[in-house]
């Protein structure tokens, strides 16, 4: 039963609460937000005893968790997470003072200016991504986890990964979805929710062989690049530049205990995790969206090629002045975001919004999906239009005053996206170079052999939400283009090298 002053939500049955509404993960998000039409910005679930409640408008985020962050800012209990990364794994840990330390690091690391001067990073391993794709245009998802992948590997271990069969980087893709896959609801029985099954023997409890064995490669992954960024460090002091600077590099000049060192080591895998499919998710759905939606395409090309011209490659500077690029870039996060439930919450006070109480010991979701396909806010809002962007800040009903902020995609409070400058620039960067130097035709589901549609029904719904595998046609523009990609591409090749190790 719902506890007087909690949020309303769909009916309830005796023991389960809604639970036996929750079983279908891959629809979960479309759940949500049909919930949220029905029950209102903000409503509960109950899941046993415990409560979660889903915030779907951006006021319900900013009031209860940008505001009150000191009360939401812990995550929930999660068993399988806790035996898999050993409590270390920062996206899943409780607010402790050792994750507030770590947490600062990070946010040192990923301080604007920082990833301002790690552009050139972001800018050289692009001109590798373009290169691949002129020569090799099939392989092109490949290439774009290559690409993040590496961008996120330099970040975090200064060590980069230039080959599309780099064994190390599909061994590390291995690895992450053999983690991410013992966390997905459904998967394994729910072990927060009945704690007795904890105690089963081993050979009724799989999930306790996978953990162990997903621990072991994460470990044998971490453990590996920490030990050699330290080296470097120490080999090389004050002579890395300090774009070049990795993580775990500034990490090795801490003084840390044992325990604070096992922590930030892990960290630097997460830092490559939370950096390599995310901004890869992006790149997928645009290739996808701009085969999909030729005239937009051609659009932004036209804008961009009005203030670059053909014979030199975008840079970050020129983003803002392409106001229809940027609004291509907002309408692809809206349209189809990473994370379309956020990552969640977890209460440590209660904290009251309006007429609600959402207690101590609640999950929050944030329903970003919901806010961003809302009819209220947004018109059309399954319609891919990145016009609504050029029409308001926001992509709002003109003239709403919503609360919107533009980064919603990244979470919100004090554990919202600590990498979101880099994710940014990694995203508005490659949007205008694949868009000045290709074409994108024919998007095909490699599946059934069938055309892509503009419903865009094409998406994995696991951790981070990503189009199926597709095929589709990339051309190159023309032999200028060739020409500056090569030239380019070669001039890229001595800085990128200091990362070859
Ligand atoms: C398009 C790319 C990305 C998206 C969509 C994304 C999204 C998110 C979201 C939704 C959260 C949870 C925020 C919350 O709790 O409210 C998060 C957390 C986090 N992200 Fe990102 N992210 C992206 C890229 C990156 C990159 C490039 C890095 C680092 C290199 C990064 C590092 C992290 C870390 C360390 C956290 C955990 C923060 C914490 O729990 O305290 N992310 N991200």
């Amino acid at each position: 039963r719902r506890e007087r002053g909690l949020p309303p939500g769909p009916p309830t049955v005796p023991l389960l609460g809604n639970i036996h509404l929750l079983l279908n993960f891959e629809q979960m998000h479309l759940k949500f937000m049909e919930w949220s039409r029905q029950y209102g910005e903000v409503f509960s679930i109950k899941i046993g005893s415990t409560t979660m409640v889903v915030l779907s408008s951006p006021t319900a985020i900013k009031e209860i968790v940008d505001k009150n962050s000191w009360a939401a800012n812990s995550r929930p209990v999660n068993y399988l997470a806790g035996l898999a990364a050993g409590g270390y794994h920062i996206l899943f840990a409780a607010d402790t003072p050792l994750l507030r330390n770590l947490r600062k690091a990070i946010a040192r690391f990923f301080s604007p200016a920082n990833t301002l001067r790690r552009v050139s990073i972001q800018a050289a391993e692009s001109t590798q991504l373009l290169h691949e794709l002129m020569t090799q245009p099939e392989d092109f998802a490949n290439s774009i986890q290559r690409y993040t992948h590496s961008i996120a590997m330099i970040t975090s271990y200064g060590q980069r990964v230039s080959s599309l069969t780099s064994p190390k980087m599909q061994g590390f893709y291995q690895t992450l979805h053999r983690f991410l896959h013992i966390l997905l609801p459904g998967v394994y029985p729910p072990l927060d929710l009945v704690p007795a099954l904890k105690y089963l023997p081993e050979r009724w409890a799989p999930w306790l062989a996978a953990c162990r064995r997903s621990k072991s490669e994460t470990a044998a992954f971490h453990l590996e690049h920490s030990s050699a960024a330290a080296g470097r460090a120490e080999k090389h002091g004050d002579d890395i530049p300090a774009e070049g600077e990795s993580f775990m590099s500034s990490v090795s000049k801490m003084r840390l205990s044992q325990e604070e060192y096992d922590a930030y080591s892990y960290t630097g895998f997460s830092l490559v995790e939370a950096g390599s499919d995310t901004s890869a998710a992006f790149l997928l759905s645009l290739v996808l969206i701009l085969a999909v939606y030729p005239e937009r395409q051609e659009r932004a090309r036209r804008e961009i090629e009005a203030v670059v011209g053909a014979a030199r490659l975008p840079e970050l500077a020129d983003f803002k002045h392409l106001p229809f690029v940027e609004a291509l870039v907002k309408e692809v996060i809206r349209i189809r975001p990473a994370f379309p439930m956020g990552i969640p919450h977890f209460t440590t006070e209660e904290i009251r919004y309006k007429n609600y109480v959402v207690p101590k010991d609640a999950t929050v979701v944030l329903n970003t999906y919901s806010v961003f396909h809302n009819p209220d806010i947004s018109e059309e809002p399954e319609v891919f239009r990145p016009e609504r962007f050029m029409l308001s800040e926001h992509g709002t009903r003109p003239g709403m005053h919503t609360g919107f902020r533009d980064n919603f995609l990244f979470g919100a409070g004090r554990r919202i996206c600590p990498g979101q400058s880099v994710a940014q620039a990694t995203m508005q960067l490659t949007t205008m170079r694949l868009l000045w130097a290709f074409s994108f035709s024919a998007a095909v589901d490699l599946k059934t052999g069938r055309a892509i549609g503009r419903e865009l029904d094409f998406y994995d719904h696991e951790f981070v939400v990503m189009p199926h595998a597709f095929e589709c046609v990339i051309q190159l523009r023309s032999c200028e283009q060739r020409d500056v990609v090569a030239q380019a591409s070669n001039d890229a090749r001595s800085l990128l090298r200091q990362y070859e190790h």
